[in-house]
């Protein structure tokens, strides 16, 4: 199984180009797509989805038992295979996370009461929220409820799994248990996992892509792309004050605050004078190829 989008666009009314001619392929198991804020990605999940429509271009679901799937649109077979965790995900604040499973999973099509209750009963210890099934989605923490985010997306087995930054406010013991989670779905599921968070991808991911202004400026196992940086990545402690001067002269591609310092990180094919190497990371890949297309004070 294998999701195949092609040139895909989509221009919203106010005329921005959210998306503009993406193509990727999704393979099975875990994929991060990263971008900045605005890159198209919460956009791109949204049309995959089958939540919001695109001007042209193609998404396939292709490789199933039963023949290829044309996402854009063969949405009711599209939604039987779905489970989506939305970025904004909203909860009924008075109904028990135990009443809210149960609804949904009537509502995938689970007519069976017995069936339901063993479903709902397992997914509530899957994501660690069974002692607490009882209390109103309203009373849930952050984590509780983005854990319940994946227990809803969970029901009826999808295939095609869509988590749109599911991390972001999460605090690290939370986010660790977010990420243990996803990696137990299974091998056989496509997850995509949208984020602006490097780590999260590095953690998680087989595969990957950056979007950036609505294209693809990366696609990959996140190894080889790392690798392709190896030996073009600089680093400087410079001041503050510094930075400017850097930018004019040297092809920066992030500044950050170490211990007090800013530490400089500048892309160069040969090594630039001052500069010392440094192992590239997928840190160093994202912020090269976004630098490509933004300037670093809006990244
Ligand atoms: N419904 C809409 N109407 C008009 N413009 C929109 C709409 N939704 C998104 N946009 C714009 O489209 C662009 C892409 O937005 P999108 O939400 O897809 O990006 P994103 O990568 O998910 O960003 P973020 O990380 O901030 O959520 C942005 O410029 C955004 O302002």
């Amino acid at each position: 199984m294998k999701l195949e989008i092609t040139d895909l666009t989509k221009t919203y009314s106010n005329g921005v180009r959210a998306l503009k001619g993406i193509s990727l392929t999704i393979p099975q198991g875990m994929f991060g797509l990263l971008g900045p804020n605005g890159a198209g990605k919460s956009s791109l999940m949204r049309t995959i989805a089958t939540l919001q429509e695109a001007d042209s271009g193609s998404v396939q679901l292709t490789g199933l038992p039963d023949g290829n799937l044309d996402v854009l649109t063969q949405k009711d077979g599209v939604r039987r295979l779905l489970g989506y965790l939305p970025q904004e995900f909203g909860v009924y604040p008075r109904v028990t996370a135990e009443a809210m499973l149960d609804h949904i999973a009537t509502l995938k099509g689970i007519a069976n009461s017995r069936e339901r209750k063993e479903i709902v009963e397992g997914l509530l210890q899957k994501v660690n929220l069974y002692t607490v099934r009882k209390k109103n989605l309203g009373t849930y923490s952050g984590g509780m409820k983005q854990r319940f985010g994946i227990a809803q997306a969970l029901i009826g087995n999808p295939r095609l799994i869509i988590v749109d930054e599911p991390t972001a406010g999460l605090d690290p013991a939370e986010r660790n248990r977010f990420h243990n989670l996803l990696s137990e779905i299974g091998e056989n599921t496509i997850v995509i996992l949208s984020t602006h968070i490097v780590e999260d991808v590095t953690n998680l991911c087989s595969d990957m892509a950056i979007i950036c202004l609505g294209e693809v400026v990366a696609s990959g196992d996140p190894n080889s792309l790392v690798a392709d940086l190896k030996g073009k990545i600089w680093q400087k402690f410079i001041e503050k004050a510094e930075v400017d001067t850097y930018r004019k002269t040297h092809r920066v591609i992030s500044t950050q605050l170490k211990g007090g310092k800013t530490r400089l990180h500048a892309y160069s094919d040969l090594p630039p004078v001052g500069f010392e190497p440094v192992e590239p990371d997928l840190e160093d890949v994202y912020f090269a190829k976004i630098t490509e297309k933004m300037d670093i004070v809006t990244v």
